[in-house]
Formats: C-alpha cells, structure tokens, sequence
C-alpha cells in the first residue's frame, strides 16, 4: 500500500472531491484553468463533454501521464438556454427565480484520460423538479454564498434541497460527479476500485 495517489482529479470543486472520496480513490487535485467560453451553435451536451475533456487534458498535459485524469463539468438547462455560475447576486436571483416551480435538466459531463492517452467520456442527464419557492425565500437565498459558485445558482446538497421535489436520474451527477458513470470510466482506464 502507496500513499501515491491513483489519478489526478482536474477540478477545484470541493462536491467533486468529496464524491470521489465515495468511490474510495486517493487523488491529487489540481484546479484546470480552461476557456469556458461556448461555441457558435455548440449544442449543450456537445458543450458540456468539450469542457470537461479539455479540463482532463490541461491536467494531462500540466501532470504528464503517470497516472488517469479525470475532468467534469456540470450545467443546468432550461427551456433551451444553459445556465452556468451565476456572475453575481442579482444573476443568482434571476436564476434561481426561474427554475423554481418548474423542472429542468441537469447535465454533467465526466472524461478520463487513462495513461496510455485513450480518452473515456461519459454524459449524465438529470430531470430535476422544485416545488413553488416563495419569493422573500429566493430573495434570501441569493444573499447566500451556497449559489454562488454553482451551475443553475442553486446546491441540490445544501439548503436548496428543501425545495425539490423530485430527482430522475442521478443526485450524485446534479451535484457535478455522477458516481455510476465515473465509476465505468475509472474502471475502463484501468482502475480496480475496491475501496481501501
Ligand atoms: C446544480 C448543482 C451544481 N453544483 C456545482 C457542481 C460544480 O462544482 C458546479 C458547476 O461548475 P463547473 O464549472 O462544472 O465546475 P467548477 O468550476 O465548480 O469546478 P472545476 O471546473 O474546477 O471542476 O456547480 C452543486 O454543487 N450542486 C448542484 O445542485
């Protein structure tokens, strides 16, 4: 037994360190610095596995291939517009005034690169449904820092959570590291995943 980490997990999320803890796989983590900037008609899910294999590749790149990385990247969709971080409190308003009382979707992204360079992606889609939310509340919740610095300006973790109502899909893929589909790619690249 190794205290060498298995991978290098291209993220500054804490939620994503958290839930690769789950998974039981020691990791170093390193914060990729990407353009996040969406191209002319990218279509969502075309956007979002872009991103998170560019963040898997800056870490390859900037940590050579000793060992898998992995990258990840989340966003909310609704009525066909993507919502990402909110840029500040009056955006983390509009926003999280506009899913309440109705669904979306949550799309998360995950891309492993293994050590012999193969790239593993995988997508998550996730139906989220709130419940009406008062307006004094999301009034509130926008002086919080939890939506800050989360896709769609809400934390399905946090204190957000009392409002939704239904979750299809993965909670573990709204809250940005889908541990069914990380677990395949992790496995494909050649990790045994049985815990320490
Ligand atoms: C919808 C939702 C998102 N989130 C978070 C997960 C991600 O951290 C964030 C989406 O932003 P991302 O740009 O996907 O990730 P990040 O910038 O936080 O981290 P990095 O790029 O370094 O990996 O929103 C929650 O924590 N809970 C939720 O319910």
């Amino acid at each position: 037994m190794t205290d060498e980490p298995d991978i290098l997990l291209a993220s500054a999320s804490p939620r994503r360190r958290e839930l690769l803890d789950l998974l039981g796989v020691r990791y170093r983590a390193w914060s990729a610095d990407i353009d996040e900037s969406r191209l002319a008609d990218e279509a969502p899910d075309a956007y979002v596995e872009r991103l998170a294999r560019a963040k898997a590749a800056a870490g390859r790149q900037a940590h050579g291939n000793e060992r898998p990385v992995l990258g990840a990247d989340t966003i909310v969709l609704l009525d066909g517009d993507i919502l990402g971080k909110p840029r500040d409190r009056a955006h983390a308003r509009d926003m999280f005034s506009r899913l309440a009382g109705r669904h979306h979707e949550v799309l998360t992204a995950v891309a492993v690169v293994a050590t012999d360079g193969r790239v593993f992606g995988a997508i998550n889609r996730t139906r989220v449904e709130f419940g009406e939310v008062p307006a004094h509340w999301v009034d509130h919740y926008a002086t919080l820092d939890e939506p800050m610095d989360k896709a769609g300006a809400y934390a399905v973790q946090g204190l957000a959570g009392q409002w939704i109502q239904r979750v299809e899909g993965s909670y573990t893929g709204v809250m940005g590291l889908p541990l069914f589909e990380t677990a395949e790619l992790l496995r494909q690249a050649g990790l045994a995943l049985t815990g320490r």
